[in-house]
């Protein structure tokens, strides 16, 4: 389970995160929603330790990760999947899926469960990254972040320019993925999106930020009801 407590950070001096605090449990997706410029990516940064913060708490199953570097946060059991993929894309697919496992000691295999979840990633193993659609490239971000075998899958934005049909697998491979992880054992995601319908669709329990505060958070049966789509409209 992973607990952010009373987040503060702070680019320069403006106060980006102002006391930010939520929840992620295994079995289940939790969506943080809110518009351009709330602090989206800047909380998921926070949480990987690529930026530094002024204050707060940070736990992942029980240990504190706020002394963490970002790889000790990957080997922790989180996997990141970038706003805008950041895939090699000199590099092949399964290329890329390597450097999804460099926590893990050299011997240890890619998942062929990633095949299964992706099939197109068997068909283009051999290509180059940046020879693929931007929805196969989504889509080898979050295996590369799979690799390792996280016990936290948290996204950013994954269907910014994606198309229909491969947002609707990405959601379908979400689902399953909090229930059973790679083999079985629930898995907790974190999906920071702008897109409404993909979010509601998914939020086991949601979040909505404003001017780096959450000002909004429920189960997702009550996003409805609580007129969610109002607070992230642009
Ligand atoms: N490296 C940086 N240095 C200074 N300010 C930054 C930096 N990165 C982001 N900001 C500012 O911090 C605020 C929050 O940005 P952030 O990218 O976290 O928002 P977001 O909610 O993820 O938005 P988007 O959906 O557009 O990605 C914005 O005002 C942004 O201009």
């Amino acid at each position: 389970m992973l607990i952010i407590e009373q987040l503060h950070q702070y680019y320069s001096g403006a106060h980006i995160l102002r006391g930010v605090s939520l929840q992620a449990r295994r079995g289940e997706i939790t969506v943080v929603l809110g518009r351009n410029g709330v602090g989206k990516t800047t909380l998921l940064k926070s949480l990987m330790g690529l930026v530094p913060i002024r204050s707060g708490r940070i736990e992942f199953d029980g240990h504190s990760l706020v002394q963490a570097t970002p790889y000790q946060r990957a080997r922790a059991g989180i996997g990141y999947v970038p706003q805008g993929r950041e895939i090699f894309s000199r590099l092949t697919v399964q290329e890329n899926l390597l450097m999804g496992l460099a926590t893990k000691s050299a011997k240890t295999p890619i998942p062929p469960v990633l095949f299964e979840l992706f099939p197109v990633l068997a068909q283009m193993s051999g290509r180059r990254g940046g020879d693929l659609s931007g929805g196969q490239q989504q889509q080898l971000a979050i295996a590369r972040a799979l690799a390792a075998a996280p016990g936290l899958l948290v996204l950013d934005e994954p269907t910014e320019g994606i198309q229909p049909n491969i947002i609707k697998d990405i959601g379908r491979v979400l689902q399953h993925l909090a229930k059973n992880g790679l083999d079985g054992q629930p898995m907790a995601i974190l999906l920071v999106e702008q897109y409404y319908d993909f979010a509601a669709a998914l939020a086991s329990q949601f979040v909505v930020m404003q001017r780096g505060e959450v000002v909004a958070q429920g189960s997702g049966e009550e996003m409805e009801m609580a007129n969610i789509s109002k607070l992230v409209a642009i």
